[in-house]
């Protein structure tokens, strides 16, 4: 019988994402071993590791853990603005790279991602935009390209976060939280983004800093001009809300939510609200990890989402935040022809 190849990975930056990819990794991928971990906070990846009852090298140097010669493969999971020293000593390292979106903190940062990706000559590199996974966007889009309900016209989204910690910014809201429809929009209906404008409606009494302005509201156009509207609500008290509606010339296609049991009780009908991503979306998350391992564990380039995709969000996130600081104007949108590696899928 064959032996079975196990994929040595390390993950940097054990909050809570990095913890749930830490299960994730060893408890629901079939051929992976997690033998590195590293946090900045000294002794908190130990303390996940000992949670989830695992063992695992344990670094406080994200370059110890990338250079690791037990390490193929780096999950990057630390905060937006490690991503690109992370990713650029992965890249260096010749290691096969996940990171968790957004891919870094602007466009400027993503040109040189990619520029390290290429010297490879191949695709090195996935970015964490984890609804290209979920079933229920996959259906949405195959049933889009098959014309179900004709040309699309318009979406409608709601992306509504229970709550977000005091530090939590209007950049974040856009680089962070927004930038999943971002990149899921016109991947969904095949176009590309003509012009975005960022605005706030009246403010919540849950802002208690001028940094954040909550609600936002982001509206986009396509070249071909579909409207997108996306509320951007990230201490919306009630609970994790994403909300997706394809308006097209004969249909409207709706995002389903996760079910949840229904309880008759005490003369009231109710169905629970999640609180968060983990659950939320916790099979997409798992179908993209499958996907990954099985393409970097054979030596191939993952197939997911890309540094380029990571690229065309991050210029749009920066006309966003351009237009929120700039009272709402409209900023133009154009983007490069990707380059051959990126081309095809
Ligand atoms: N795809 C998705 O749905 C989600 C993606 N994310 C993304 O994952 C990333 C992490 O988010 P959270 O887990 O919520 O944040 P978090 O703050 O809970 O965890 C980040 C961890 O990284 C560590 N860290 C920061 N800099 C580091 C460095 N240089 N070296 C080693 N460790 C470092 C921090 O100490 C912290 O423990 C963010 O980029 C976020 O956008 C987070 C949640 C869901
Ligand atoms: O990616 C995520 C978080 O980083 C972000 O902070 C949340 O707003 C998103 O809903 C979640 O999916």
């Amino acid at each position: 019988m064959a032996e079975t190849h196990v994929t040595k990975v390390g993950i940097v930056g054990i909050g809570f994402i990095g913890s749930d990819h830490l299960h994730r990794l060893t408890k629901t991928i079939a051929n992976v071993d997690v033998t590195a971990v590293c946090d900045i906070v000294p002794g908190k990846a130990q303390k996940e590791l000992d949670r989830q009852g695992l063992t695992a090298h344990d670094y406080l140097d994200y370059h110890d853990l990338v250079n690791d010669p037990d390490v193929d493969v780096v999950v990057c999971t630390a905060n937006n603005e490690a991503h690109y020293e992370i990713v650029m000593a992965a890249l260096k390292a010749g290691k096969f790279t996940f990171c968790e979106k957004p891919l870094a903190l602007d466009a400027k940062q993503c040109l040189d991602i990619i520029a390290e990706e290429k010297k490879y000559g191949k695709r090195m590199l996935q970015v964490g935009f984890m609804r290209h996974y979920a079933p229920e966007y996959v259906q949405m889009k195959q049933m889009i390209d098959e014309g179900k309900i004709g040309a699309p016209l318009m979406i409608d989204e709601r992306h509504y976060n229970q709550t977000q910690p005091e530090e939590y910014d209007s950049s974040r809201s856009i680089i962070e939280t927004a930038i999943h429809e971002i990149d899921l929009d016109h991947w969904l209906i095949n176009d590309d983004y003509a012009n975005i404008r960022v605005f706030s409606p009246k403010q919540t009494k849950y802002v208690q800093n001028a940094k954040i302005q909550d609600p936002m509201i982001v509206m986009m156009e396509t070249k071909t001009g579909i409207n997108i509207i996306i509320e951007v609500f990230v201490r919306c008290q009630y609970g994790y809300d994403i909300k997706c509606d394809v308006i097209g010339e004969e249909g409207v296609l709706e995002l389903p939510t996760v079910p949840q049991v229904a309880t008759r009780l005490n003369a009231e009908y109710s169905t629970a609200i999640l609180t968060d991503w983990k659950a939320r979306f916790e099979s997409a998350y798992d179908i993209e990890f499958r996907d990954f391992i099985d393409h970097v564990s054979q030596e191939e380039s993952p197939v997911g989402p890309s540094a380029w995709d990571g690229y065309i969000a991050a210029v749009t996130a920066d006309a966003a935040i351009t237009s929120l600081n700039d009272k709402g104007t409209t900023q133009d949108l154009s983007f490069p022809e990707a380059p051959a590696l990126y081309a095809e899928k």
